[in-house]
């Protein structure tokens, strides 16, 4: 596996969660992508429900820039809003005006339920919480569409009509910037929890924030699949 790629925390909070992980990672919503099976209503779905699942989560990336405690960190949180509203976004909006839907018809779609809850549970950790609380909450959707992104670059179906999705995040800017992010938080423990942080009281909380975000990624996937 990819994992030591994005951080030994990482490798810790994934191997915390191993079953709901896979089925985030082997989502049948993935496999679609992968063989192409995906039926492109599902896929357009999920797409508007993700460009404003994005404008939450650049909300989200500039709470950890305030919430902050080295210019590093500041650097790298910044450096993924940015990734965020001026490159990840441009998939969505590119291949919804492909089939007539533009910016400002995507920026107010009505959200669905498992997009609330996702995007509002992980602002809230960050607001309830200190940084490695956020970051706990962001790290399933940098890694696990980073992982996606790598397994699927590899075994996709030379057919399937979704090489741009998967190319956004097998892309190698992307994967380093996630990179950057799994070594940030790697410093960011160290420097609030020291050498040996799964002994820390504060592990459990931080593990089941990971978690949780895990299982509201299933369900994404789900919002997706159910379709509109
Ligand atoms: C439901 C859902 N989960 C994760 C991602 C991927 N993603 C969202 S923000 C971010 C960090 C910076 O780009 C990444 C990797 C997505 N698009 N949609």
């Amino acid at each position: 596996m990819s994992g030591h790629l994005y951080g030994k925390t990482f490798e810790l909070w994934r191997a915390g969660c191993p079953d709901v992980w896979r089925d985030y990672t082997h989502h049948a919503f993935v496999e679609g992508l992968r063989d192409g099976t995906l039926p492109s209503a599902a896929f357009l779905h999920y797409l508007i429900q993700d460009y404003v699942f994005l404008v939450h989560f650049a909300r989200a990336w500039s709470l950890a820039v305030v919430k902050a405690e080295t210019l590093d960190e500041m650097k790298v949180c910044a450096g993924t809003v940015d990734a965020l509203v001026n490159h990840e976004m441009t998939l969505h909006v590119k291949t919804c005006a492909a089939v007539g839907i533009d910016e400002a018809t995507l920026f107010t779609a009505t959200e669905e339920f498992e997009n609330l809850a996702y995007t509002r549970y992980v602002m809230d950790s960050g607001l309830q919480g200190d940084f490695l609380d956020l970051m706990a909450a962001l790290a399933p959707c940098c890694f696990g569409y980073g992982e996606i992104g790598q397994r699927l670059a590899g075994c996709a179906a030379p057919d399937t009509p979704y090489h741009g999705w998967i190319n956004t995040y097998a892309d190698d800017d992307y994967q380093t910037v996630m990179a950057a992010v799994g070594q940030m938080i790697d410093h960011a423990i160290a420097r609030r929890l020291g050498d040996d942080p799964v002994q820390s009281v504060r592990w459990p909380h931080l593990q089941q924030r990971f978690t949780t975000a895990t299982r509201l990624e299933v369900a994404f996937w789900g919002m997706g699949l159910r379709g509109a």
